[in-house]
């Protein structure tokens, strides 16, 4: 544990071991001429769903190492399109998106898991499996990547306890509360200690002292080295913190840095 954070501290400083990048004609790869600093990047993003109209237009922005930001806009502006985007379980209609360096639309199905795993994501709904324990559910990830349950069963309880859910350990997402299970799907999300986590509403089923709370892990999580973009429509949450505000309306974003 980092004593100073109280957080299991990160492994190494950036992960990119699984990432390979391919060299330019000056020797120098597509990744260091991009910039490392860009966990994502979009360049004239536009995204349609079948034959309809472009709901998301000319989008270009990335987002840094370490930074934090908050992603809003009136409902249906395409603030869960574009999580979904970013999280590549949706492609752009046209346009390019770098993640970790890899431009997205080349990476093949066996490249996807493991720049997946660099991206943690709270979604609206939880997700969280029933029939699994609140320990089992965050233990997860890890245990699909084969992971031995000695090198991780204590990281897991430690972040199940930094989350606020060490009595709940054993209990099943059933008789969880709404912001327990939104917690128990943030220690999911983190486990495995991703370079970007995307949160899609993570306070919109809890009241506002607990929307401060999580809104305090959050920040604690990006002092740690992860990347953060929030998706929310609660304007109280965003006032408590000075950042950067990437505002969708009419398909299109502006950014406030
Ligand atoms: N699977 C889909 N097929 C067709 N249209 C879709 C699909 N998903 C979203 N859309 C449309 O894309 C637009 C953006 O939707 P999206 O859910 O991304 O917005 P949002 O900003 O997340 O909304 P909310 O804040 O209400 O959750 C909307 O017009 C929506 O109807």
């Amino acid at each position: 544990m980092n004593p100073a954070s109280g957080w299991p501290s990160r492994r190494s400083p950036v992960r990119t071991a699984n990432i390979h990048h391919k060299s330019g004609a000056s020797g120098r790869s597509r990744a260091t001429r991009q910039g490392l600093c860009a966990v994502i990047r979009f360049e004239n993003v536009g995204l349609r769903y079948d034959m309809g109209p472009e709901v998301l237009r000319d989008l270009s922005f990335e987002v840094k190492r370490q930074s934090f930001q908050f992603l809003t806009g009136p409902s249906g502006a395409g603030k869960t399109s574009l999580l979904r985007m970013l999280f590549l379980a949706l492609k752009p209609t046209r346009g390019l998106i770098t993640v970790l360096g890899r431009d997205a639309s080349t990476l093949s199905r066996t490249d996807l898991p493991s720049i997946r795993r660099r991206i943690g994501v709270v979604f609206q709904d939880f997700r969280l499996l029933e029939h699994l324990s609140t320990y089992e559910n965050v233990a997860l990830p890890l245990r699909v990547r084969g992971r031995e349950e000695a090198s991780y069963r204590q990281d897991v309880i430690d972040l199940i306890k930094w989350v606020g859910l060490g009595e709940r350990l054993h209990a099943s997402p059933v008789v969880l509360s709404g912001g327990e299970k939104q917690r128990a799907a943030i220690a999911r999300a983190l486990i495995d200690q991703p370079d970007i986590l995307l949160a899609d509403e993570p306070t919109g089923n809890v009241d506002p002292p607990l929307a401060r709370r999580l809104l305090r892990l959050f920040m604690e999580l990006n002092r740690t080295g992860t990347a953060v973009v929030i998706a929310t429509h609660d304007l109280d949450l965003m006032e408590q913190v000075a950042a950067r505000r990437l505002v969708l309306s009419d398909g299109r974003l502006d950014i406030y840095d």
